[in-house]
């Protein structure tokens, strides 16, 4: 028997392996604490070890994390994959993102990156479309495809917010999409919405030949959102949308098996995620809830834009790369910008962020002064003129719809 201590956890001269998950962190070590002892501390309080010392034999050890690296506040931390259980993204996060996130050794402590190996990363589903839903569902190859939520947010009646979809989409939208905290209230059931939204989606995909979809926010106990993406998947739409933060990892995965069987896509908002990322020097980065996004499987994800819209964004365009990037043959998931955004905004989000996207746009389009119609088309135009290089000026001068959301909003980012 000998004694492991939380200093048994640091190990300078360790090179992960290639099983390894290695996890990036931030650190602010507690007064009276050095940045060694403090990142040994992150290292057994993520994996097995805790604050006093442990009379156990060393063969239990071997489910022990091991910070290799320190570098400023900066340290990395290589956990082995068989402290995960395959597949079970919360134990994941139980580990890695738990208790040391109020452990009282650091004052403050922030998650920025992991790198995930195959071995962990086979277990989950991934995607089911990622971005090949522009080709799929809409035949797009060229430019974003376009979604809008209505506005106001809640409190449409499902004939209006039906009417306000029908509208947008005969505008040149692609994609009506319901606002996070638009599920199933009284002033708009969700059954009578997504009947009455898909009608007149059907009349607009008559009246345009385009192909039109729409995202309708299942989010809800997870029992009951299967429940409703049965009853998406029965009224032939294409996707469900859910809030896959305060819905939780688990009721995402639990969604994306559902949504195998129905053949659904899924689009992820991240309401609450700031709570997560905001701060500078503490919680868990954007980045790395992008990343569980991916391996949860949504197909479609909220990740900012690029600091030109309303919301506080971290690195868009870096998330956006890593949700494209290769993982082991994972399909890719399709970032969405939105928050802010109106047509003025739309040539320096495309120049940051490229085509392969989703951009939403709200109050952009429905606070144009000529109505929905008229926003939907400013918008639509302003992508087809960035997409075939023509400044927006130049396209406002035969665009009535362009040149008037121009003049009303030019290209001020908003708050
Ligand atoms: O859910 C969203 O993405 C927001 O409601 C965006 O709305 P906005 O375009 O009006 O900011
Ligand atoms: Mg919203």
């Amino acid at each position: 028997m000998s004694g492991i201590t939380y200093e048994d956890f640091l190990d300078l001269s360790y090179t992960p392996t290639e099983t390894d998950l290695v996890c990036t962190f931030r650190i602010a070590p507690a007064d009276g604490m050095s940045m060694e002892a403090a990142a040994s501390r992150v290292a057994s309080e993520s994996s097995n070890g805790t604050w006093a010392a442990l009379h156990i034999d060393d063969t239990f050890t071997d489910m022990g994390a091991t910070t290799f690296a320190i570098d400023g506040d900066t340290i990395k931390v290589a956990y082995p994959a068989g402290l995960f259980e395959a597949g079970n993204m919360p134990q994941v996060l139980s580990c890695i993102a738990g208790n040391i996130m109020g452990m009282k050794a650091v004052d403050t402590i922030r998650l920025e990156d992991c790198e995930w190996p195959e071995a962990i990363v086979s277990g989950y589903r991934g995607p089911q479309f990622g971005s090949g839903v522009r080709s799929e569902i809409f035949g797009v190859e060229d430019r974003p495809i376009l979604a809008t939520v209505p506005k106001p947010k809640v409190g449409l009646s499902t004939a209006k917010h039906a009417e306000v979809g029908y509208e947008a989409w005969v505008g040149g939208v692609d994609l009506l999409k319901d606002d996070e905290n638009l599920t199933d209230q009284p002033f708009n059931p969700f059954s009578d919405r997504l009947t009455e939204s898909l009608a007149m989606r059907d009349k607009a995909q008559d009246e345009t030949g385009e192909v039109k979809s729409y995202l309708v926010n299942v989010t809800a106990e997870t029992n009951e959102m299967l429940e409703r993406a049965d009853e998406v998947a029965s009224q032939g739409n294409e996707y469900v949308m859910v809030d896959v933060v305060t819905c939780g990892w688990a009721a995402v995965q639990t969604l994306r098996e559902r949504c195998e069987e129905l053949g659904l896509a899924i689009h992820a908002h991240r309401a609450m995620h700031a709570a997560f990322d905001r701060l500078p020097d503490h919680g868990v980065s954007m980045r790395v809830l992008a990343q569980v996004s991916r391996l949860c499987g949504v197909d479609q994800l909220h990740t900012g834009t690029a600091g030109l819209g309303k919301l506080a964004n971290e690195d868009t365009v870096g998330i956006n790369e890593w949700l494209r990037s290769d993982l082991y043959g994972m399909t890719d998931v399709l970032p969405t910008a939105s928050g802010g955004l109106h047509p003025g905004l739309v040539p320096a989000l495309m120049d940051a962020t490229g085509t392969n996207m989703c951009i939403q746009v709200g109050g952009g389009i429905h606070g144009h002064p000529e109505g929905t119609r008229a926003g939907a088309a400013a918008f639509r135009q302003a992508v087809d003129a960035t997409v075939a290089g023509v400044p927006m000026d130049e396209y406002a001068a035969d665009h009535a719809e362009l040149a008037t959301a121009l003049e009303k909003w030019g290209t001020e980012t908003p708050r």
